[in-house]
């Protein structure tokens, strides 16, 4: 009789998140250990006192699951627009990993990609909405051509094809369809970032990144572009990065969050509970801001 064991299946299953990372880190100025000494929230600075590099961003991880959105809160130089930015491929990262899901098995650091394949997956897998609409649009082109750029970019020749996918977007983000064909330099604040938003869903992307998607908007106006994406993350699996300094804004659009202060995650939870209950006393100073 035979006593060898069963092996067991070697089939890994699929990750279950859509984006991920792990010990991101982000320096301008020199990348070596010595600027991490006396950095992060402990030295209240992220500027080493040694090198004078500004450690953006050390250590940071995080998965998002399609389907949710995961927020990014912190005051003005905290480092999260650097997070957004690194995972975003519009700078490259210090140190870490980046993983999508939908790239090879989900062990691929993007990070060590090519340019050309790092600006594929800004098309087809990863899009950004950004707190100005003129760093995600082309102010003088129109709506609809604006919508057009990134499905070309990936292939789209029919004309009639891109122009009725454009006023599907253009509907689905609450633009009239008749100003497809307007500059969209000749929009409201709030127009455009629905512009920018239909832009960034064109190729249906798996991951979202929205920076400061409503800050400078008119509050009636945020309120409403805060809404349409709320309805967007619920209805599509996307899966979301949120950055705000506003807890209002991660309030309403996320399910976990992480706390950042000079460049390190000092707290991270589920978004309702770390407002009921914020264990770090930064936390606690951000929740506190938020109920006036
Ligand atoms: N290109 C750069 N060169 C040097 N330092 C930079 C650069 N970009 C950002 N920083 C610094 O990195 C730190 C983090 O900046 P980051 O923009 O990520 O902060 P943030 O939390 O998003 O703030 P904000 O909401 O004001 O954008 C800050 O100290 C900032 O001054």
């Amino acid at each position: 009789m035979s006593t060898a064991a069963t092996a067991p299946p070697t089939t890994s299953a699929p990750p279950t998140w859509a984006l991920r990372t792990e010990g991101l880190g982000r320096i301008y100025g020199d990348p070596g250990p010595a600027s991490l000494v006396g950095t992060g929230p402990d030295f209240g600075t992220e500027i080493s006192p040694a090198t004078g590099a500004v450690v953006a961003a050390w250590d940071v991880g995080f998965e998002v699951a399609p389907g949710e959105a995961l927020g990014i809160i912190g005051e003005s130089g905290s480092g999260k627009s650097t997070v957004m930015r690194c995972i975003a491929g519009d700078e490259q990262a210090t140190a870490g990993t980046i993983a999508l899901r939908g790239v090879g098995d989900g062990t691929v650091n993007i990070r060590d990609l090519s340019p050309t394949a790092r600006r594929k997956l800004r098309l087809q897998q990863i899009s950004a909405v950004y707190q100005d609409p003129a760093a995600g649009l082309n102010l003088d082109v129109t709506a609809g051509g604006n919508i057009a750029d990134p499905l070309t970019a990936i292939g789209w020749r029919n004309y009639g094809s891109i122009r009725q996918r454009a006023a599907e977007l253009l509907q689905r983000v609450e633009v009239p369809v008749g100003r497809m064909d307007d500059a969209v330099r000749t929009f409201s604040g709030g127009m455009r970032q629905r512009v920018q938003i239909a832009k960034a869903l064109a190729n249906d992307p798996p991951v979202l990144l929205l920076d400061e998607p409503t800050t400078g908007l008119d509050a009636s106006v945020a309120a409403g572009v805060l809404d349409l994406l709320r309805h967007l993350l619920e209805e599509t699996g996307i899966a979301a990065v949120v950055v705000s300094h506003d807890f209002g804004v991660i309030d309403l659009l996320t399910r976990r969050v992480l706390v950042m202060q000079h460049g390190r995650v000092v707290e991270s939870g589920l978004t309702d509970q770390l407002l009921e209950d914020p264990q770090h006393p930064y936390s606690q100073q951000l929740v506190a801001a938020a109920r006036g």
